[in-house]
């Protein structure tokens, strides 16, 4: 991103930030309630335009894109959305198919064996398959809403808030997870969080919205950022109790 102004009437969100990925990185995104990250993300994804600014995906901006190069695009990502992970009428594996259908022509034989595979991949038996994401513990509709973003062997995948509502251990082994499939399927993965453990398990870097602007570092770098809203977040009461193992490790 370069540049990029986001203003809601004559609220401004982004004030010109600029952020780049990097193939095969984790990316976290931190900031405040309010400060920007759902919009950001948003941007990103090419389902907001801003006032002023640039999205680059491989040097071409995604505002200038035409339908089909847009589509094209939109279809190496996969994505999975803070509230509203599932569609609650619909079966785990025709949540699942969903995105497939959107690009092509698929049997059935050809969409239940891919509902299946994907739901092996993030660790839920087959049995899912049938089941209404009301049949699903909190931890299984994370795992079945990135299955459904991995439909389409994305190479980018975002994710808003992973492992919010996850008890501990359950947001641990999300953690995990999303590590070991970045590693084995070589993804690039944005993601929103305010977990502190998943930032230091899981990212190699950390963008920060502060001030209606971007500062992106290694976790280490970010941490020795003299900025308050920095210090307090990454050196609060909270944030040592999360190093603090690591450190005597
Ligand atoms: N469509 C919209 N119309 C008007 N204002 C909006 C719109 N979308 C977002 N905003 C405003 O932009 C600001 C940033 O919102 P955003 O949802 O990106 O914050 P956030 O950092 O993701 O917050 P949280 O961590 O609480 O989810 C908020 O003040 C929000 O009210």
């Amino acid at each position: 991103m370069r540049n990029v102004v986001n203003r809601f009437g004559r609220q401004v969100v982004h004030d010109g930030v600029s952020l780049d990925v990097y193939p095969g990185e984790v990316l976290g995104i931190v900031g405040g309630s309010g400060s920007g990250k759902s919009v950001l993300l948003r941007t990103m994804l090419g389902l907001h335009r801003p006032n002023a600014g640039e999205v680059l995906i491989e040097g071409k901006d995604i505002m200038k894109m035409s339908n089909e190069e847009l589509l094209a695009v939109k279809r190496r990502y996969g994505v999975t959305f803070q509230h509203g992970a599932l569609f609650s009428s619909l079966t785990v594996a025709q949540n699942i198919q969903l995105p497939i259908h959107e690009y092509y022509k698929a049997s059935e034989e050809a969409l239940d064996a891919l509902a299946k595979l994907r739901l092996a991949m993030v660790g839920l038996s087959a049995d899912a398959c049938t089941k209404l994401p009301s049949q699903l513990s909190g931890g299984m509709v994370k795992r079945a809403a990135l299955a459904r973003a991995l439909a389409l062997d994305p190479t980018l995948l975002f994710l808003d808030e992973p492992t919010a509502g996850l008890d501990p251990i359950s947001a641990a082994e999300f953690d995990q997870l999303v590590l070991y499939l970045q590693r084995g399927l070589h993804l690039t993965v944005v993601m929103i969080t305010h977990d502190l453990d998943t930032l230091v398990t899981t990212c190699d870097r950390v963008a920060v919205l502060i001030d209606k602007k971007i500062v992106a570092d290694t976790l280490e770098g970010i941490m020795a950022n003299p900025h308050p809203w920095i210090q307090e977040y990454f050196h609060g009461p909270r944030a040592r109790a999360v190093q603090a193992p690591k450190d005597e490790k």
